[in-house]
């Protein structure tokens, strides 16, 4: 007999739950009230009574600290509940397992579990039990799963999705497949919100594998615009956090990614998931961090920006020169190069009768070759004198000592970086390949290469305690970034992009490039893209095509293009696009330009036509929902329900990294597209 066979059953057993998951709450804010009464107790006393002996103060301390603890995670206890009580699950999958004989258990799945002590039951299976990955693996029949103990098998014989909105039943759907796809139609039509949301509900097969791959110690995701690598990245760490509790917590994880902006986009997931939010850096931020941020540096910002503005073919050549292999095989050798010949040891006079040899000396800097260049001179300092302590009963005094250290640094070359990276480029005779700006700053490529040096003379900064690095929008760094990552990041990563929107054509990544700078590493592709109507992917591909790629038949309006005699006329028409998106159930519009200096002078200009225009800029530290003017580069990694592309014209967008931005620009759109322009229109426009 199958449990809660009908609708009504399942409408009736929803409330029982709610009913329960409600006692539990009532037991634990009993139970947080008893906490707060004790350790309100316990002040009194201490407050009242002065003459506590100290074995008593020991003791009660114990005791406060215990009730400090088991209260905090009776208010953890009491916040989880209160989440489910919204959703308490949202599928279910009834198993019989082929070796028990305990019959066919229905097991339903939510974002938590849900113990029911008096049941001493599960009556709700945490999405991230190893049980519940049948529930996205596997259809009806013959199934799988991965215990502790063992692989399990059994077989389904009932699957189950449910919508359940504050604590109601909207509509349940009994389905064969892994997720029914009614139902990820229906998340997928959905407006966008004003910042990512999770998919737990709706996580397709080849994505559950990538959430639940522990094997791989980098584990580098290769996936087209829209399937989803952001989304999966971070249920990936909610299910990293899960398995791994007590290994592991949030803040043990780090993101890199590419902007304030982006960071605040993905902010809520975790949390929509029940776990705290991670800390988050840049690589800018990294690199410069390793140099003590000593130098001025043009951030990655600027280079895209000069890249798509008139770049000489010079900067080009030196950004690619900068992001190839052979750049770091020479930088190596050259670090060899610098091990053999930048320590000259002279004789060292410390009194009239004592000479240190400066053989002895040279001995000694070879000696310590474990350490990075200048941190030997110290530790070769005490090593010479504790011989001679020995050899020649010399005991240097501290005058003597300190003469001696200050000689031996004075044995090797450089003291600053920036001169030995110049040296560098003189020892490979290709001197033209380093450039300082104006005002000592540094190009946004040598910022990498000079931390890579600075570390093989000082170091690396203090062991990171990170265990998980998440690394986003992985084709915009190149090869020496990954060798720096790895040097200070030795912890399991999970990478993950594009190739196809790269805004660093001249410095990207590939996902085998990136596997091949880390020497270890696992790819896992992702090529069905969800993002976007199935009229406005092929359009994107028209412009960039990525064989891989697998359109989602979602259907929606074409993407139109509307050319104008004149730049008013075009502006005038945007902004009448802009009152139809008003009047429409759209809640996100984004206008998207290719720079962001255009972006800037188009929300000027739309300004005397509409307001409530939000211009984000790479200063931005925040998404904004309505309507938004930005650069291709900013918009990057978001997405909108409606995207304009302004001046899409052929002298516009003419180059290759114009194209990327155009493609870049595109695929933001979920379910409307508008390309205008005036004059020409480009050639990439399909
Ligand atoms: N299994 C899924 N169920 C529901 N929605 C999904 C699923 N997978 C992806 N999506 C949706 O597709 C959109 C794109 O997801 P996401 O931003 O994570 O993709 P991405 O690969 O990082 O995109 P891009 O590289 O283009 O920025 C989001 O709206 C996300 O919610």
């Amino acid at each position: 007999m199958v449990f809660n066979k009908t609708e009504e059953q399942e409408k009736e057993y929803l409330r029982q739950i709610i009913n329960t998951i409600n006692d539990s709450i009532n037991n634990t804010d009993k139970s947080v009230k008893e906490h707060v009464d004790t350790l309100q107790e316990y002040k009194e006393y201490l407050w009242s009574n002065k003459d506590i002996d100290p074995h008593e103060i020991r003791s009660m301390r114990e005791s406060i600290l215990r009730h400090f603890a088991t209260g905090e995670s009776v208010i953890d206890k009491r916040k989880r509940l209160g989440k489910i009580l919204d959703i308490p699950y949202f599928g279910r999958i009834d198993f019989t397992e082929s070796k028990e004989r305990c019959g066919t258990m229905a097991l339903y799945i939510g974002i938590h579990t849900f113990y029911d002590p008096v049941k001493k039951a599960n009556l709700i299976y945490d999405w991230r039990a190893p049980i519940s990955s049948m529930f996205y693996d596997h259809e009806l029949g013959n199934a799988s799963y991965s215990s502790p103990s063992g692989e399990v098998d059994g077989n389904i014989s009932l699957k189950r999705q449910y919508r359940i909105r504050k604590g109601k039943m909207e509509y349940m759907i009994e389905s064969s497949l892994t997720v029914h796809d009614d139902i990820l139609q229906k998340e997928l039509s959905s407006n966008a919100d004003d910042k990512m949301k999770n998919i737990v509900t709706t996580i397709q097969r080849e994505q559950n594998r990538i959430i639940r791959n522990e094997e791989a110690q980098a584990l580098i995701i290769q996936g087209v615009a829209g399937s989803g690598k952001t989304s999966i990245a971070l249920h990936r760490i909610a299910y990293l956090l899960y398995t791994l509790k007590g290994e592991i917590t949030s803040k043990d994880i780090l993101i890199i990614s590419p902007n304030k902006v982006f960071a605040d986009y993905i902010s809520n997931v975790l949390p929509e998931l029940g776990e705290e939010t991670v800390p988050e850096t840049s690589m800018e931020q990294i690199l410069s961090g390793i140099l003590d941020h000593k130098y001025k540096y043009q951030n990655f910002f600027e280079q895209v920006t000069e890249l798509l503005d008139k770049p000489t073919p010079e900067f080009i050549e030196r950004i690619q020169y900068k992001a190839s292999f052979d750049f770091i095989s020479q930088l190596e050798k050259f670090i060899l190069y610098m091990e053999n010949n930048y320590f000259k040891a002279t004789d060292v006079k410390l009194t009239k009768h004592i000479t240190v040899p400066a053989e002895f000396i040279d001995e000694q800097f070879r000696r310590f070759n474990r350490y990075p260049m200048r941190k030997r001179f110290e530790t070769m300092t005490d090593y010479i004198l504790e011989m001679m302590a020995l050899r020649h009963y010399f005991k240097a005094t501290t005058a003597e000592r300190n003469l001696l250290k200050k000689e031996i640094q004075k044995m090797f070359s450089r003291n600053s970086d920036i001169q030995v990276y110049k040296d560098f480029f003189e020892w490979i005779e290709k001197p033209e390949m380093f450039k300082m700006r104006k005002n000592r700053t540094l190009e946004y490529a040598d910022l990498a290469p000079l931390a890579y040096l600075h570390i093989a003379l000082e170091g690396s900064p203090t062991p990171s305690r990170v265990k998980h690095l998440l690394i986003d929008e992985m084709q915009d760094y190149s090869p020496i970034q990954y060798k720096i990552i790895q040097k200070l990041y030795p912890c399991r990563k999970t990478i993950l992009g594009d190739t196809c929107q790269s805004v660093n054509p001249y410095g990207s990544s590939t996902a085998d490039m990136i596997q091949k700078a880390f020497i270890t590493g696992e790819v896992m592709k992702l090529c069905k893209s969800y993002r976007s109507t199935f009229e406005i992917t092929s359009f994107a591909q028209r412009i960039q095509t990525n064989e891989e790629l697998e359109a989602i038949t979602r259907h929606g309006e074409k993407p139109t293009i509307l050319s104008f005699k004149n730049p008013e006329k075009e502006l005038s028409a945007i902004s009448e696009l802009i009152t139809t998106f008003k009047k429409s159930t759209y809640k996100s519009l984004g206008i998207i330009c290719k720079t962001e200096m255009q972006a800037q002078e188009i929300t000027e200009e739309l300004k005397s036509y509409t307001d409530n225009l939000y211009f984000l800029s790479h200063q931005s530290t925040a998404f904004a929902k309505g309507i938004i003017v930005t650069s291709s580069h900013m918009a990057k990694g978001l997405e909108f329900d409606e995207v304009i592309i302004p001046q899409a014209s052929s002298t516009n967008y003419n180059t290759l990294i114009d194209k990327s931005m155009l493609y870049v620009a595109v695929t933001r759109a979920m379910h409307k597209l508008t390309i205008t322009h005036w004059g020409k229109p480009s050639r990439f426009i399909p």
